[in-house]
């Protein structure tokens, strides 16, 4: 792989080499001092995975484009992955890069049910479940609408569930997303640059130049030889992390829990209800991430106030005599919001399997060895733990079965 980057013109490549390094496994070493800021890799436009390379193949291109509706980013990515991968002549550069990725990854849509049920109650858990519903759904999708029409350049055996779920992790493990000036985005992977682990102690230091389309690594910091070069990923929770990435950061300070709020179309003045919450920034279905420092975020109180609001408190915001983004709209429909919070979250805490205590003893005991899925998902259980620590409400038998037997229509659902 790294011959042909030169070869194609990458820049930096002889004072860097793939290593193996404790707890981030593969990764890259320098073989001389870098200094925080200098340029120390640069993969070139001509050989990064993107969306307009994949549909300037000749042979891809036009089975891409005949796609109707047309395919997602990243089922385009997968796709143009997964046909390189398939091919036994040509792409020979790009076939280099695919033999150095990973044979299989840690993403939590792998893990067993035994794994899984670890980190029961957590959004991980939910949003694992629902991912892998979702996954088989687009395949199916995919495999009606691109590969079935083109069997001479999709061969069944080469594009089954398993390898379009192993080429997504692909692309949500090693890709990059960049804003670009116009307000329009790209998503790419760089062979090489995709070897680069993450490290908190970094700032981003990888940077998509717009008018050569060539990709950039700066030095995150002050390197000595034999040190792992590392970017930043992002403010990224571990329930996250473990979804696209495959690993955890024990004590990630981005921790956060995602708070699905959603209101069945059913419910009455659903419609009148739905124009109030995207004038205020909202919609039907909304993701709030709740954090140690804003375990109740503004916005949930704003979804909560236009979701139980009656007749009469509807119609005041809608005359604006209520803004209803940060004024209370009434006390009934405010004790009733906070009511329902309190039993909601009441609810959702019983709802994890296992104690955060016993999986803290858990983890202390070495019951799962360091690394392993359970591991991982038994740290992201826990953490959400410790932001409920001490903030048990007792909640009265006949709530929490109202709880159980699931929602009536108006009711937020807790979920991701
Ligand atoms: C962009 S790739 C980096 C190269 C990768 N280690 C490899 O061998 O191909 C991202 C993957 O590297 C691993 N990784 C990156 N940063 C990590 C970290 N700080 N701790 C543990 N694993 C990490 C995870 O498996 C992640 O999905």
């Amino acid at each position: 792989m790294e011959s042909w980057l030169i070869e194609s013109g990458a820049v930096g490549l002889s004072d860097l080499e793939l290593a193996d390094f404790p707890v981030t496994g593969r990764g890259v070493k320098t073989l001389r001092r870098l200094k925080q800021g200098e340029m120390i890799l640069t993969i070139p436009s001509d050989v990064l995975w993107s969306v307009k390379h994949a549909y300037s193949d000749p042979n891809l291109g036009p089975a891409l484009r005949s796609a109707l509706p047309p395919l997602s980013v990243e089922d385009i990515l997968a796709t143009y992955i997964l046909f390189v991968r398939s091919r036994e002549s040509g792409y020979d550069g790009l076939r280099t890069h695919v033999s150095a990725l990973p044979g299989s990854y840690s993403s939590s849509i792998f893990f067993s049910e035994d794994e899984l049920e670890v980190c029961a109650g957590t959004s991980l858990y939910t949003i694992t479940k629902q991912l892998q519903q979702r996954i088989e759904d687009d395949y199916r999708q995919l495999a009606v609408r691109v590969f079935a029409q083109h069997p001479d350049l999709f061969p069944l055996d080469k594009f089954t569930i398993e390898d379009y779920k192993w080429a997504l992790c692909t692309v949500w493990s090693r890709s990059m997303d960049f804003t670009l000036p116009d307000g329009s985005s790209i998503r790419l992977l760089a062979p090489f640059a995709d070897m680069l682990n993450h490290s908190s102690e970094v700032k981003q230091c990888h940077a998509y130049d717009v008018k050569s389309g060539d990709l950039s690594i700066l030095a995150g910091k002050d390197y000595e030889i034999g040190d792992q070069v590392y970017i930043y990923y992002g403010p990224i929770p571990n329930n996250r992390l473990l979804r696209l990435y495959g690993f955890v950061i024990p004590d990630n300070p981005n921790d956060s829990y995602d708070l699905v709020l959603t209101t069945h179309p059913m419910a009455p003045f659903y419609e009148q209800k739905q124009k109030l919450w995207v004038s205020a920034g909202l919609d039907s279905t909304t993701t709030v991430a709740l954090t140690l420092t804003d375990p109740l975020p503004k916005n949930i109180l704003r979804y909560l106030r236009i979701q139980r609001a009656d007749v009469s408190g509807l119609a005041a915001i809608t005359l604006q005599q209520i803004d209803g983004r940060d004024e209370k709209i009434s006390d009934s429909n405010e004790v009733e919001i906070l009511r329902f919070l309190e039993e909601s979250i009441s609810g959702l805490l019983n709802c994890f399997a296992t104690p955060s205590e016993k999986l803290e003893e858990q983890l202390a005991e070495g019951v799962y060895p360091v690394g392993c899925n359970a591991w991982a998902a038994a740290h992201e259980s826990a953490s959400r733990s410790g932001e409920r620590k001490g903030k048990q409400i007792p909640v009265r038998a006949s709530e929490m079965r109202k709880l159980r037997q699931g929602f009536r229509a108006t009711d937020v659902v807790w979920e991701v």
